[in-house]
C-alpha cells in the first residue's frame, strides 16, 4: 500500500481550468490523490477560465476528462461523484481587472481566513503577471496563498525575467512554486537516494572513477496537437533547459546538508553556475540539432516534422549537447545530454560509464562498469559488471547485469508526477520546485546555444522518425572514445 497522509483543507484555484493540461493531468492527479485518501472532504477545486459555462457545465467536462484519462479499474462512480462535489467554476478573464473577481472572492471568503490557497496557472505564461496583479488588487493574496507556475518560464532570459518580475511583484519567492514535472518522478528523486544513501556509490561518484555521463529523454511521439507551441520552442527549450538540466544537477551536485528546499536548491544552483559556457567558438563541436523526417515508429508510417507543420521551420526536434561541469569533482568528465521527438523508443535514463580497471590480469583491459538509472519506462537500476565466463578451458570475461526494477508496493503503477507536486504545493514544500535563480542560471547557459542555432552557426541535421537521431550526434562522443548507450555493446 502507498503510505499516505491527508493534507490540510485547501482551495485549489486553477486558472486555465478548461484547458488541455487541466483536463489531462491536473484533474486526474487530484482525483487519484482523493482516491488514495489524501484529500479532505472540505477541500475545494475552483476552476476559472473565460469560457462561459456554469458549475454543471464544468462538472460535465471534468467528468468526461476523468472517464477519458483515469483507467476503468481505478475509477469508481462513488469516488468520481465525491471528486466532482469538490468542484466550483467561475467564468473569469484573469487579465481583466473588471472581470468576475467578486464571484471568485465570494467563494473564497466562505472558507476560514487561514485556509491554504493554491493558485495554479495552467495558462499562457505571458498572462501570469496580470493575473497576479488582479489577485492582489482584489485582496486575494494572503500569507497562506501560493502560486504554481507552469512551464515554460520564458523562452529566453529576458522573457523569463519579465514573467518572474511580474509574479514577484505580488508573491514573495517563498510563495512561488515553479513546476518541473521531471522532479516529481520517483526515479528522478531516487538519484539522491542512490548517491547519498549508498556509500559504495558515493565513494566512486567523481571524475576519478567516472569517465562520462549520458542523460537521455527520448519520445516516440511527435509534436501531437501542440505544434503551434512546439515550433516556438524546440527540443532545447522544451526539455533540456529545464528537465534535463535538473536531472544533470541531481547527478552532479555536492551532497546537501539536508533535504530542506533551499539547501537542495543551492546545491543544484552551484552545478548550474559551474556549467561551462558554450560560445560561438565551441557551439559547433559541443552541440547537434536536427529535425525528424518521415519514417516508421512502432510499425506505423509517420510524416516528417515539416510536413506535420505544413510550413518551413528552423525548430529542432532533436538536440544533443556535450556539457562540462567545471568543478574539481567533474574535471574532464563530459555530460552528454540529448532529447528527441519521434525516436526509436520512449526512454528516459541516466548512464554512468565508469573508467576501465588498469589490469593486465585477463589479457585485454576489461570494459569499465556501467550504471544505468532507468527513469522510465521499466523504472529501475542496472549495474553492468565483468564476471568470469563460465567456460572450462580459458579464463575469459563476459559482462553480467545486476538489475533491479523499482516498483511500488503491491506492484501498483507509479503515481503521475503531478500527483506529488500538486500536493507538495498544498503542504508548502517547495523542494521539488525550481527557484528563480535556477531558472535564470539555466537560461544563462542555454541562451548562447539558442542564439548560435538561430544564426545557423550549427547546421540543422535530419533523422528518420523511428531512428535514434542524426548520424552527426555520434561525433559528439567519438573523440572521447564514447558511444551513445544503444550503440554500446
Ligand atoms: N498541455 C500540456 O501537456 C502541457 C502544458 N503546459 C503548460 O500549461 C499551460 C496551459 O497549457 P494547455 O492546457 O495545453 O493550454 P490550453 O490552450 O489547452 O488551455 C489554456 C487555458 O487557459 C485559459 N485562458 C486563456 N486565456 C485566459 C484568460 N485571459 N483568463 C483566464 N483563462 C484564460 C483557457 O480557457 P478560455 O479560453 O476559456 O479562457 C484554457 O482553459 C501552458 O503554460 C503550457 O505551456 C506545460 C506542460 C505540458
Ligand atoms: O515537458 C514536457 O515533457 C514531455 C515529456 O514528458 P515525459 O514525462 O513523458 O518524459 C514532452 O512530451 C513535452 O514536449 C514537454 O513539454
Amino acid at each position: 500500500m502507498e503510505h499516505v497522509q491527508q493534507v490540510e483543507p485547501f482551495d485549489y484555484v486553477i486558472f486555465g481550468a478548461t484547458g488541455d493540461l487541466t483536463m489531462r493531468k491536473l484533474l486526474p492527479a487530484l482525483y487519484n490523490r482523493l482516491r488514495m485518501g489524501q484529500i479532505p472532504d472540505d477541500a475545494r477545486i475552483i476552476g476559472t477560465a473565460r469560457t462561459d459555462i456554469d458549475r454543471d457545465g464544468y462538472v460535465a467536462r471534468a467528468k468526461e476528462a476523468l472517464e477519458r484519462f483515469i483507467p476503468d479499474d481505478v475509477r469508481s462512480p462513488v469516488l468520481v461523484d465525491r471528486f466532482l462535489g469538490l468542484l466550483h467554476y467561475v467564468t473569469l478573464d484573469g487579465t481583466k481587472a473588471d472581470s468576475e473577481w467578486s464571484a471568485l472572492s465570494s467563494i473564497l471568503s466562505e472558507a476560514p481566513a487561514d485556509r491554504i490557497r493554491v493558485y495554479y496557472f495552467a495558462t499562457a505564461p505571458q498572462l501570469y503577471g496580470r493575473i497576479c496583479e488582479n489577485l492582489h488588487s482584489h485582496n486575494l493574496v494572503s500569507p497562506h496563498s501560493r502560486v504554481v507556475l507552469e512551464k515554460p518560464i520564458g523562452t529566453d532570459m529576458a522573457t523569463a525575467t519579465a514573467i518572474n518580475d511580474g509574479v514577484g511583484q505580488y508573491f514573495p519567492e517563498n510563495q512561488v512554486y515553479r513546476i518541473d514535472h521531471y522532479l516529481g518522478k520517483e526515479t528522478v528523486q531516487n538519484v539522491l537516494a542512490l548517491r547519498f544513501a549508498n556509500p559504495i556509490m558515493n565513494a566512486v561518484w567523481s571524475a576519478e572513477q567516472i569517465e562520462s555521463v549520458q542523460i537521455t529523454a527520448a519520445e516516440t511521439v511527435g509534436v501531437e496537437g501542440r505544434a503551434s507551441y512546439y515550433d516556438t520552442s524546440g527540443a532545447m527549450r522544451d526539455m533540456i533547459q529545464n528537465h534535463l538540466l535538473q536531472v544533470l544537477c541531481l547527478v552532479a551536485m555536492e551532497a546537501p546538508d539536508s533535504l530542506e528546499a533551499d539547501t537542495v536548491r543551492n546545491a543544484k544552483l552551484a552545478v548550474l553556475n559551474a556549467l561551462r559556457p558554450i560560445t560561438d567558438e565551441t557551439v559547433a563541436s559541443e552541440t547537434v540539432r536536427a529535425q525528424y523526417t518521415a519514417g516508421v515508429v512502432g510499425g506505423q508510417s509517420v510524416p516528417g516534422y515539416l510536413e506535420e507543420l505544413g510550413q518551413p521551420s528552423n525548430t529542432e526536434t532533436y538536440a544533443a549537447v556535450r556539457a562540462w561541469v567545471d568543478t574539481p569533482r567533474w574535471k574532464g568528465v563530459p555530460f552528454y545530454i540529448r532529447t528527441a521527438k519521434r525516436s526509436a523508443r520512449k526512454v528516459s535514463e541516466i548512464v554512468i560509464r565508469f573508467r576501465a580497471a588498469p589490469t593486465a590480469l585477463f589479457g585485454a583491459t576489461p570494459p569499465g562498469n556501467r550504471l544505468v538509472i532507468r527513469i522510465q519506462p521499466n523504472e529501475g537500476v542496472e549495474l553492468q559488471l565483468n564476471v568470469k565466463n563460465p567456460a572450462l578451458d580459458a579464463y575469459t570475461l563476459r559482462t553480467a547485469d545486476l538489475d533491479t526494477t523499482i516498483r511500488m508496493e503491491g506492484g501498483l503503477p507509479f503515481p503521475d508526477s503531478y500527483e506529488r507536486l500538486l500536493l507538495d504545493a498544498v503542504r508548502g514544500n517547495p523542494v521539488l520546485f525550481i527557484r528563480r535563480d535556477e531558472v535564470e542560471a539555466a537560461w544563462r547557459w542555454a541562451e548562447p546555444v539558442l542564439k548560435a542555432w538561430s544564426e545557423n552557426q550549427v547546421p540543422m541535421q535530419t533523422y528518420s522518425a523511428g531512428s535514434y537521431g542524426p548520424e552527426k550526434s555520434a561525433a559528439l562522443l567519438a573523440d572521447k572514445g564514447d558511444k551513445w548507450h544503444e550503440d554500446m555493446e
